[in-house]
This record gives structure tokens, sequence and C-alpha cells, in this order.
């Protein structure tokens, strides 16, 4: 296996990161509190708590999609917060993929199309975009289905397939939020499996948001959330 040397930077880092939300006749809500994490290159760490926990405000953060009101978010080293919104979207595309419970794939698309568009719009040409796309698709299993559109999939396919379109781009760190939350157990657990063997075939790091403790016995370390405060990890 490779190991990462220890000088390397960490894929992604939250240190002391806080969030809070301003309600009308209330004090601020306090949704993260001086939260800290870190995620080795090649780490996959489970994100659990209790819901209203600060997950996927945590998530949205390390997603570089919202801002923290204090703390830093590092990127293999780099510091998002001095950046502006188009140096955050660069660092976003070149670093980050997402998976959610809902895969909000463009339906009128078929699942190729889906996994290519990404890497279009990143810089990369149609016919290489394409050979990743069919590759990502083949080794989820979807080789017989690259041209169906989502609504001609089933549930788990489509959320392979946008799985496939997260990994696309080949991100450092992937960030996903309930993956399997939408599917039945059986199909959950596949699918979940899927997931873990291309995050570890294709070295990612990833951080992964799961209400439920099977999966989250299945990543390498879990970090557990507490009225926004990392308690444990
Ligand atoms: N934009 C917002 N404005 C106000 N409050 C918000 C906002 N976003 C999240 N919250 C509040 O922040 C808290 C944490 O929400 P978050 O969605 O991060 O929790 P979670 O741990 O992901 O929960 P779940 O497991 O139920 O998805 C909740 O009390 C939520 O109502």
């Amino acid at each position: 296996m490779n190991k990462p040397t220890e000088t390397a930077p960490p894929a992604l880092a939250l240190e002391a990161v806080e969030r809070r939300f301003h309600q009308a006749d209330a004090p601020p809500l306090e949704v993260l509190r001086r939260a800290t994490l870190t995620l080795r290159a090649g780490e996959i760490v489970a994100l659990v708590g209790p819901s209203g926990s600060g997950k996927s405000t945590l998530l949205q953060i390390a997603g570089l999609l919202e801002r923290p009101d204090a703390g830093r978010v590092l990127l293999a080293g780099e510091d998002a917060g001095g950046l502006g919104d188009g140096g955050r979207t660069r660092l976003r595309r070149r670093d980050l993929g997402f998976v959610y419970q809902y895969h909000h794939l463009l339906p009128e698309f078929s699942a190729e199309e889906n996994v290519v568009i990404p890497q279009m719009i990143a810089g990369i040409g149609r016919r290489a975009a394409r050979a990743r796309a069919r590759d990502l698709l083949e080794r989820l299993g979807l080789g017989p289905r690259v041209k169906h559109r989502p609504g001609q999939l089933s549930g788990g396919e489509q959320q392979r397939v946008a799985i496939a379109r997260a990994l696309a781009n080949a991100p450092r760190v992937l960030l996903a939020d309930e993956p399997t939350g939408n599917l039945d157990p059986k199909t959950a657990d596949g699918v979940f499996g899927e997931l873990l063997r291309l995050v570890r075939d294709e070295g990612l790091a990833a951080l992964i948001a799961t209400h439920n403790p099977d999966l989250a016995r299945r990543m390498d370390r879990v970090v557990t959330l507490r009225n926004g405060a990392v308690v444990a990890g």
C-alpha cells in the first residue's frame, strides 16, 4: 500500500470551525463549535452524530459550499479561507467530489453523459471524458446501462451513476451525505460496498455522514459530532 509520507499535508483539515445561524427572536444557533478534524490521504472516515448535530453543515463547509464564521478549511494544505469565490470553485472542482442522499442526476442525459459533463466543465476533452466515464461505470457494474437515462435505471443504479460522477474528475477527497440513505437496506449495502471499493482503488480520502452504525464500522475511523463539536475520533 502506498503510505503518504509523514510530512505530506492532510488531504482535508478543518481547524476550530464555527458556524452559527442568526435567529429572529433568539440568540444565534451555534451549529458548529470549534469542530476540528483531519483526513489523511486515502483515509475513509465516518461522520456520525444525532440528527441536527451539524453533519450536513460540516460537509457543506468542508466542500467549500459555505464559509465558516471562524476557523479554517485546508485542502492538501491550501487554506481556502483567503480565496475568493473563483478560487474556491477552482479548488472544489480540482479536489472535491460529492455524493448526496438523492442523486441529482440530469434526467434528460444518459448515465454516461452524466459522468462526462462534469469532466468537460473541468476542461477535459470529450473522448478522454467518455473513456473515464465508461471505465468508472463498468467498474460499478453498469457497463450494459451506460446509454440509459436515470429514469430507466433502478434507485441503486442511479446512485452508482452519482458515485461515478463524483469520482469522474479524480478528486482528492470525496464528501458524502447519507449516500445510500434513500435505498432499501440490501441495495444500500451493495452500493456502499461498491463506493468503498472504488474510493480505495482510486486512493481517495472520504468523509461520509451516515446514521447507519453498520456502515460506519466498515470505514477506517469514526468521527462523532454532538451539538456541533467533535466528541470522538
Ligand atoms: N441555513 C440554516 N439556517 C438556520 N439553521 C440551519 C441552517 N442549516 C442548518 N441549520 C440548523 O443547524 C442544525 C444542524 O443541521 P444539520 O443539517 O447540519 O444537521 P445534521 O447532523 O446533518 O442532521 P441530520 O442527521 O438530521 O441530517 C439544525 O438545528 C438545523 O436546523
